[in-house]
C-alpha cells in the first residue's frame, strides 16, 4: 500500500483511496488456505465463456484450458461470422491451426467441448439470440473477456463500441449467470501510459465513460475525428484511452461479480507452450522483426536504453488462469503481467532480425535504433525513401506497377504509431503477481508458470523470429540456404552500387574541378595518416 494517499477500506476490502484510485491489500496478501484446489481441479467440470476466442491470446488460452485443465466441462466461445464465413466454418478452420496439435494428440476429441456461441460485441445485448443468453445464465462459473480491439489507428466511436460498450453489456449478461464465480477482464499495461508510474489500481477515467457515450451518440464521424484528439490528450491513441474507460467500467462492479483484471504489457510469440515461437499476427515487435528481416526496416526512433517490456503469450495465459483461479475465491486480481522483470535492451532485440533470414529480402537486414529524431529522419530519407525511389523507378522502367514507395509510407505509418511506445519506458508495480505466484502449488508453479526469470531472452528472440518467419509469413525453414543465396546477392549488389556510386562522383564532381581534386587528395592524404599513426601506435603497444 502506498503511504502517500489516506485510505479508507470499504467493505470488500477495496480501499478507495481519496484520490479516486482503488486498489486491493488485505485481500492479495491474504494466504490462501492449503485446501484451497489446484488450477487443474478448480476448472475441472466448470463451463467458462471467453470473449475474442479467434484472436491471438484467446485462442492461446482455448488451447491451454484444453491441454492443461483436461476436466473442464465446456467452452462457450463467442464467436461472429467474418469475411464471408459462416461461425462454425471460422471454428472448425481454427481448431485445424497447429497451435491445437497438442491438444489433438492428448484428445482427438477436443472440439467436443468448444462451443460457439453466434456474437457480434458491436450490436445490442452483443446479438446473443435469447435462447443462447438462458444456456449461458444457466451454466457460466467463468468469464475470460478478451475481445478487443487493439489498433491504434481506431476511429474513438468504434474503439468505444467495443472496448467499453460491449464490456458494460458483457458485464450486464455476467449479472444474468447464475453460478458465475469469477469475471476475469483483459486490460493492457498501457492503459495508463499518460502516467511514469503504475501501481496496480484502477485510476479515475479521463471521462466518466456514460457522458461519453452519450455525447457521441449524437455526434456524426466528422466531429468525433475532429475532437478526438482533445479527448485522448496525453494518451497516444484511442485504444489506450478506451482500455483506460473500459477497466473503470469492469471496476464499477466490484461489489457484485468477482473481478479480476489483467495488464499485460507488449505481448509475443510463445516462449514454451504449446511450442516456442507461436506467434499469428504482425503486431507490436512481430511486424518490427518482419520488417527488419526483410530489409525493409533500416531504422527506427526508439530509446536503447528502456526497457523492452515484452511478455510472451503464454506467460499471460498461465497468469490469466491463474488469476481465474484466485479470484474465484478471493475478490480481486489486478495485475500486471511480469514483463518488466524481463530487462531486454531495444537493440538485442533488433539485432535478432537478421538471424535465420527471410526470403526474398529488399535489402540485407541492418536495423538501426536512434533516439535522435533528426538522425532517423535522415536514415529514412537515405536507407528508406532514396532506395524505395530508385526500385520503383526499375519497375517502371521494366513496364511494371511501382509498390515499394506505397509499401513504405505503410511501414512508416506503422512504425510511427510504435515510437510512442518504443521511446519510453514505464515503471509498473506487480505485487499483486508476485503474490499469486506465492500462492501456487509447487507443481501449478510448473503447469501454469508465469516466472519469467528463468526466461532466455536471445533464445526466445531467436525462436520468435523463427515463429514469424514460419507462422506469419508460412516460409519454411529449409529455404534458409536460398534465403542466404539471396542476401549474398544483394551484398555483391550494394557493393557494385557503392563503387559506381564513387566512380560517379568523381567523373561529375572532382576529376572536372582542380579546387575539388586539391580537397579530395587533401582529405586522402589525411586518412592515410591517421591510419600510418594508429598502425605505428598499434605496432609500440605490442
Ligand atoms: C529494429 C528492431 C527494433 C526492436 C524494437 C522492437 C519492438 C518495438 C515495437 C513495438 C512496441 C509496441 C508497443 C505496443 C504496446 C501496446 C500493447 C497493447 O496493449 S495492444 C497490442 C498492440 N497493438 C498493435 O500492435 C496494433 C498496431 N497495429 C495497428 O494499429 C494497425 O495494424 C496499423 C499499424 C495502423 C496498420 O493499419 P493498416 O490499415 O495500414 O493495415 P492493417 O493492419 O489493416 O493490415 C493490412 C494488411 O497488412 C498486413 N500487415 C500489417 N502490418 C504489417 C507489417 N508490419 N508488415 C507486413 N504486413 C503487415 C496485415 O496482416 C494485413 O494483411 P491482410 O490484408 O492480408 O490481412
Ligand atoms: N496483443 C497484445 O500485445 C496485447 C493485447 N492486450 C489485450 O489482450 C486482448 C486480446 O488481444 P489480442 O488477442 O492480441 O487481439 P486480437 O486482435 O488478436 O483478437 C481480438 C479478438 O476480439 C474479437 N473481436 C473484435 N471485434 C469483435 C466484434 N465486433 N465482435 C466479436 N468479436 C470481436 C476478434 O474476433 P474476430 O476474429 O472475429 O475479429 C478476436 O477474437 C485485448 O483485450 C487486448 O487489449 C493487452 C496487451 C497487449
Amino acid at each position: 500500500m502506498s503511504t502517500e494517499l489516506s485510505e479508507s477500506q470499504d467493505l470488500n476490502g477495496l480501499e478507495q483511496a481519496t484520490d479516486g484510485t482503488s486498489r486491493l491489500t488485505d485481500i492479495c496478501s491474504g494466504t490462501v488456505g492449503n485446501s484451497m484446489a489446484s488450477i487443474a481441479e478448480y476448472y475441472a467440470g466448470k463451463s467458462v465463456l471467453i470473449t475474442g476466442a479467434t484472436g491471438f491470446m484467446g485462442k492461446v488460452l482455448v488451447e491451454k484450458l484444453l491441454r492443461s485443465c483436461p476436466e473442464v466441462k465446456a467452452l462457450y466461445i463467442l464467436v461472429r461470422p467474418k469475411a464471408g464465413q459462416s461461425m462454425q466454418q471460422r471454428v472448425s478452420d481454427m481448431m485445424k491451426c497447429k497451435l491445437f496439435d497438442r491438444v489433438r494428440e492428448d484428445n482427438p476429441d477436443f472440439y467436443q467441448k468448444i462451443i460457439p456461441i453466434s456474437s457480434e460485441l458491436t450490436q445490442p445485448g452483443l446479438a446473443i439470440s435469447p435462447e443462447d443468453v438462458e444456456k449461458l445464465s444457466a451454466c457460466i462459473n467463468i468469464v475470460f473477456h478478451c475481445a478487443a480491439t487493439i489498433r491504434f489507428d481506431e476511429p474513438l466511436k468504434h474503439a468505444l463500441q467495443l472496448n467499453v460498450i460491449a464490456t458494460q453489456q458483457l458485464l450486464s449478461l455476467a449479472h444474468q449467470m447464475h453460478h458465475l464465480e469469477a469475471f476475469i477482464h483483459i486490460s493492457t499495461a498501457y492503459a495508463n501510459c499518460n502516467r511514469k508510474h503504475i501501481d496496480e489500481v484502477i485510476y479515475p477515467p479521463p471521462v466518466e465513460p456514460k457522458k461519453l457515450i452519450e455525447s457521441l451518440e449524437w455526434m456524426d464521424d466528422g466531429i468525433v475525428r475532429d475532437i478526438t484528439p482533445r479527448l485522448i490528450s496525453d494518451r497516444p491513441n484511442t485504444y489506450t484511452y478506451t482500455k483506460a474507460l473500459a477497466e473503470y467500467v469492469v471496476q464499477q462492479e466490484q461489489h457484485r461479480l468477482n473481478i479480476g483484471i489483467i495488464r499485460p504489457s507488449i505481448v509475443g510469440a510463445s516462449w514454451q507452450e504449446p511450442f516456442p515461437g507461436w506467434i499469428d499476427n504482425f503486431n507490436g515487435p512481430s511486424g518490427v522483426f518482419i520488417a527488419a528481416g526483410k530489409g525493409i526496416l533500416r531504422t527506427m526512433r526508439a530509446n536503447n536504453d528502456a526497457v523492452a517490456d515484452l511478455i510472451p503469450v503464454d506467460v499471460v495465459i498461465n497468469l490469466t488462469l491463474a488469476a481465474g483461479w484466485y479470484t474465484a475465491v478471493h475478490r480481486l486480481v489486478n495485475g500486471k503481467t511480469p514483463g518488466s522483470l524481463s530487462r531486454c535492451e531495444w537493440l538485442i532485440l533488433g539485432r535478432e532480425g537478421g538471424r535465420n533470414p527471410l526470403e526474398q529480402a529488399f535489402r540485407r537486414p541492418n536495423a538501426n535504433i536512434t533516439s535522435n529524431y533528426l538522425i532517423n529522419q535522415y536514415w529514412i530519407l537515405v536507407s528508406h525513401k532514396f532506395p524505395a525511389l530508385i526500385y520503383d523507378l526499375i519497375l517502371r522502367l521494366t513496364g511494371q506497377k511501382p509498390q515499394m514507395m506505397r509499401i513504405f509510407n505503410r511501414l512508416h505509418k506503422a512504425i510511427g504509431l510504435l515510437e510512442y511506445f518504443s521511446s519510453q519506458d514505464w515503471e509498473w508495480n506487480s505485487e499483486n503477481m508476485s503474490m499469486l505466484m506465492s500462492q501456487l502449488t509447487p507443481e501449478d508453479r510448473k503447469t501454469f508458470n508465469f516466472d519469467v526469470r528463468q526466461l532466455n531472452w536471445p533464445e526466445y528472440i531467436e525462436n520468435y523470429c523463427i515463429g514469424t518467419k514460419k507462422y506469419v509469413l508460412n516460409e519454411d525453414m529449409s529455404d534458409i540456404p536460398a534465403a542466404r543465396q539471396h542476401l549474398r546477392k544483394l551484398r555483391n549488389i550494394r557493393y557494385t552500387f557503392n563503387t559506381l556510386l564513387v566512380v560517379f562522383i568523381w567523373r561529375v564532381f572532382i576529376a572536372r574541378s582542380q579546387m575539388a581534386r586539391n580537397i579530395w587528395y587533401f582529405v586522402v592524404s589525411l586518412c592515410f595518416k591517421f591510419l600510418s599513426y594508429f598502425r605505428a601506435s598499434s605496432t609500440l603497444t605490442n
